[in-house]
Formats: structure tokens, C-alpha cells, sequence
């Protein structure tokens, strides 16, 4: 009996492979093609080994009238619907924790790069133009830098780390004042906003975070601003993000997530001051080894009666 679907065409061969070792297993891309599995096999479904943004609702979870749990390879499960699956008693777990290092440091690369024109430094070097033209315009000091960290939970404790050791004075907005001596709390991103640098985004996405730094905050953060984003494209108004950075009404950006992704803005690869990754934040080897294992973990123990190792609902 084919116990668990794996659902995402971004699972990488030996990921699949583990799952589908692991228990007898159908597969499919994504959400849209699940009504394409036979009855049958859709009736003896428990268990969906999620991987993707494409969004996952209560109509595609009907198609399994055994489904218990939907294993999200990801922290962020913005593109499940949770409360559809609560309303079914469909458990939803995540990948959270193992993956928080890899995020705060491509956060951390990107700032970097950002400040040092490191894109435009190499291009240089490449392109021979350092032998026939010198020096590169000179840049912007990273070290005690002022960052606001946008998002004080589990990547954004790492980020604000990685900040102390560069010195930084550091501010953040959270649901909740932290114990952090000598960091600033602020409870609107604006106001934080005005009193930085650099804002980074390390929010949870989904509906009630969208557009949370406004066009607001980035007027709020002014010439010298820098966002760094490695949420959700969605958590940034990303119109207003291309105006400022288009009018210099803000410094740059480094953008590790967007809205459409891979489809991406085009205005995007026209700016030369932003640094621009393909949603890569979780993408060593390592961590994205820990994710698929703590995926299938939770599996593991949902079909042994066991308790979720890292639930959502
Ligand atoms: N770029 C990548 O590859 C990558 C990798 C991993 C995670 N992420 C993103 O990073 C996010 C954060 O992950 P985490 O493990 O740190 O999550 P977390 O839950 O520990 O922290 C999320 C933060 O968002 C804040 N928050 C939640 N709901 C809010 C709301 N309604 N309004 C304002 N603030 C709110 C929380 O207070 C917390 O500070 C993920 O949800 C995911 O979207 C991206
Ligand atoms: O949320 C995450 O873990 C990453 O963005 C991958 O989806």
C-alpha cells in the first residue's frame, strides 16, 4: 500500500530517493497534479513529503481521505494552508532550527557585499578593466555598521549575533521585547526604520506579514539605507523596494527571496546596487542533508505513532 506522496519537483534525486526507500511512495511536482493519482492510490495516502512554494490548500488535501500529515522541507510554510489542514486534524510540521546558521550567514554575505561593491569588484577583476582603468570607486564600512533586524525570532537571533561580532549597534522589532542587553527594541518598523542603516528582514511570511516594511519604512530608512531580505518577497512592499532603489532614494539592497520567484521582477537585474541570490539561503549541503532528515523524521514518527518531532499545528 502506497503510503506517502511526495509532492515538489525541487527535490534534489538523493532526497527523493531517501523518501522513497524509506516507505512505498507515489509522486508528484506539485499541488495541481495530485488529482492525477488514481483513487486508489490517493485512498491509502497518509503522509505528503511537501517540498515548494506552490500553494497547498484544503481542496487538494480532500483528495486523501487517509492523510494525517503534510512534512513541510522548509521552516517557512507560508504556502500551506494550515488552518485548512488543522480543520481536517492533518498535522503540518516544518525544518526549523537545523537551517538557521546557513540563512544568517548568506544574510550576512549579502550585507557584506552589498556595502563593499564586491559584485562590482569582481566584475572588474574579470573583465580586465582593473589593469586598464585602476582602482574601483572606494565603499562603505561594514564594521559598527547600524542594523535593525526586522524579526528577532530564530534566524533573526543568528543575524543580530553575526552583527555583534561586527561591532554593530543593533536594534530589531519583534512580537515581544527580548532579554538582549544593550540591543534596542522597537515596536514599529518605521520608527526603527529611521534610526539604522540597514534593515534586515528575517519575518515569517504569509498573509499577515505582507508588506510589512512598507513604502514607509524604506522612505523611513532614507540615502544610506540597505534592505536585506532573506523572508519572503513578500514581507517587503517590493514596488516601493524598485522606486526608492531606482530614485536613490535608498543605498541598495542584497535580496535572497521575491515575489514570483524564479520569475522575478526585470527591474531587478537592471539595478546595480543590489546583490541578487536565488532564494539559496538554506543551500550547503549540510543543511539541506539535516532538512531532508528532519522532513523525514517526522514522517517516520507520524506513521509509528510516534510524537512530531518539530509540529506546526
Ligand atoms: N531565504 C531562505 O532560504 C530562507 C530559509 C529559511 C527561512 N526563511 C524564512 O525565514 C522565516 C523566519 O524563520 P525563523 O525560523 O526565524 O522563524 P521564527 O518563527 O523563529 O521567527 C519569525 C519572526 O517573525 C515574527 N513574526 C511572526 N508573525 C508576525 C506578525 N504577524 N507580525 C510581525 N512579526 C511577526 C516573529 O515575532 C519572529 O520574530 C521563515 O518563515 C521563512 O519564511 C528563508
Ligand atoms: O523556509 C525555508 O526553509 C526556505 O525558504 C525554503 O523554503
Amino acid at each position: 500500500m502506497t503510503e506517502l506522496l511526495i509532492c515538489g519537483a525541487s527535490f534534489k534525486e538523493d532526497e527523493r530517493a531517501r523518501l522513497e526507500t524509506a516507505y512505498p511512495s507515489a509522486y508528484v511536482d506539485g499541488p495541481d497534479d495530485m488529482a492525477s493519482l488514481d483513487e486508489a492510490t490517493r485512498a491509502g495516502i497518509k503522509a505528503i513529503a511537501y517540498k515548494g512554494h506552490k500553494p497547498f490548500g484544503g481542496e487538494a488535501m480532500d483528495l486523501f481521505p487517509s492523510l494525517g500529515v503534510v512534512a513541510n522541507y522548509g521552516v517557512g510554510y507560508d504556502a500551506i494552508d494550515v488552518a485548512a489542514a488543522s480543520a481536517r486534524g492533518v498535522k503540518v510540521t516544518n525544518t526549523p532550527n537545523v537551517l538557521n546558521d546557513d540563512v544568517a550567514d548568506i544574510a550576512i554575505g549579502m550585507l557584506i557585499a552589498q556595502f563593499r561593491t564586491m559584485m562590482r569588484g569582481e566584475a572588474h577583476v574579470r573583465s580586465g578593466d582593473w589593469a586598464k582603468q585602476g582602482e574601483i570607486p572606494l565603499n562603505r564600512k561594514v564594521t559598527g555598521a547600524s542594523v535593525g533586524i526586522v524579526g528577532l525570532g530564530r534566524i533573526g537571533r543568528e543575524i543580530a549575533d553575526r552583527c555583534a561580532a561586527f561591532k554593530m549597534d543593533i536594534h530589531y522589532t519583534s512580537r515581544s521585547e527580548k532579554e538582549t542587553p544593550g540591543w534596542t527594541y522597537h515596536s514599529d518598523v518605521v520608527a526603527m526604520a529611521a534610526a539604522v542603516d540597514v534593515l534586515i528582514i528575517a519575518l515569517v511570511g504569509g498573509a499577515e506579514t505582507v508588506g510589512h516594511v512598507s513604502k514607509a519604512a524604506i522612505d523611513a530608512l532614507g540615502p544610506r539605507g540597505v534592505i536585506i531580505n532573506i523572508s519572503r518577497g513578500t514581507t517587503v512592499d517590493e514596488g516601493a523596494l524598485l522606486d526608492a532603489l531606482e530614485q536613490g532614494r535608498i543605498a541598495g539592497a542584497g535580496l535572497d527571496v521575491f515575489l514570483n520567484e524564479p520569475n522575478i521582477d526585470p527591474r531587478f537585474t537592471a539595478l546595480d546596487n543590489v546583490v541578487l541570490q536565488p532564494h539559496q539561503g538554506s543551500g550547503s549541503v549540510e543543511t539541506r542533508r539535516a532538512m531532508a532528515e528532519l522532513q523525514l523524521e517526522n514522517i517516520a514518527n507520524f506513521l509509528s505513532g510516534k510524537d512530531l518531532v518539530t509540529p506546526v499545528n
